[in-house]
């Protein structure tokens, strides 16, 4: 029996058009992403890697092929879907408190009173958070607005986490404080999480898979398995040998799509245990 993906990513398109300008941005990116995984996204700069997320988010059409949550097609924010950006200052409303903006998309879904009160109070308490409800957001550091932004998500429910490159504007301690909380809180509430990040290193350790993506126009370059122990430690992990293979395979591929590289063959893949993808011709 074949189990439907979470997050089906069927051969999607995306040309943008300006008056008469066409920028083909994403060329043919096919993966899908099962139930419980947690995949991280690299790729050189401008390789489509937020236009893929905001098309999985909704909050773009598709040029052509088409994105699937749970077997139904994506035409707008679906409801089972929370996001967590980069820019955490923008993301959060200043005018309301930490419980105000965990609140607010509970609201929007329906969510009665007494159950939103328990969603939120755990939220916090899952991000180390309980003690700030009543603040707002510019009171809290960097570190700590993300946290509620991460909260918000979790509390949300969803059945897939997107976060597009969260932790790119925290400092080097806090970002791997909270690489550690997001691998915690997948394990603990098996939600799946599909990652976006620059940072080949963060990516190696966060995920089960990394997708890297081609230069624009964007396709998976190669969909590496990243087979390190479940347990992962800031030290431990990334101290192993394993751990070093990995990020060296991932940064080679990333350089080779920088230099315009668009198909790997999967003999030249000694490192990682790539999973090939059936692509249609272009
Ligand atoms: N609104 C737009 N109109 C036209 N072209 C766009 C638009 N947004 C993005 N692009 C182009 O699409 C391509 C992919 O951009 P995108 O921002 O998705 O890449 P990225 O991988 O997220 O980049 P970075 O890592 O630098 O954030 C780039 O060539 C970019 O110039």
């Amino acid at each position: 029996m074949t189990l439907t993906p979470v997050l089906a990513v069927d051969h999607v398109k995306k040309v943008y058009t300006t008056g008469t300008r066409h920028v083909e941005a994403v060329r043919d990116l096919h993966f899908d992403v099962a139930r419980g995984e947690l995949v991280c996204v690299v790729g050189p700069s401008g390789a489509g890697k937020t236009t893929l997320l905001r098309c999985i988010a909704g909050l773009m059409d598709v040029t052509a092929g088409e994105v699937r949550l749970e077997g139904s097609a994506i035409s707008g924010p679906p409801r089972g879907m929370a996001v967590v950006f980069q820019e955490y200052g923008r993301s959060l409303f200043p005018w309301m408190t930490v419980r105000g903006n965990v609140e607010l998309p509970l609201k929007e879904k329906k969510v009665p009173r007494a159950r939103r009160t328990v969603l939120v109070d755990e939220a916090l308490a899952t991000v180390g958070l309980d003690h700030v409800h009543d603040s707002y957001p510019w009171q809290l550091s960097g570190g700590m607005q993300q946290r509620v932004a991460i909260a918000r998500a979790v509390a949300y429910e969803p059945h897939i986490l997107l976060m597009d490159e969260p932790f790119a504007a925290v400092d080097a301690q806090t970002r791997a404080d909270l690489e550690d909380l997001i691998r915690e809180l997948w394990a603990r509430l098996r939600v799946t999480v599909l990652f976006v990040t620059h940072d080949i290193d963060e990516a190696v350790y966060l995920g089960e898979r990394v997708l890297v993506l081609s230069n624009s126009p964007t396709v998976v370059l190669e969909d590496v398995r990243i087979d390190l122990p479940g347990e992962r430690d800031q030290l431990g992990t990334r101290a192993l040998p394993r751990f070093a293979e990995l990020r060296a395979h991932v940064y080679g591929l990333v350089q080779q799509a920088k230099r315009g590289v668009r198909a790997v063959p999967a003999d030249a893949s000694p490192a990682g245990q790539t999973l090939q993808y059936e692509r249609k011709p272009s």
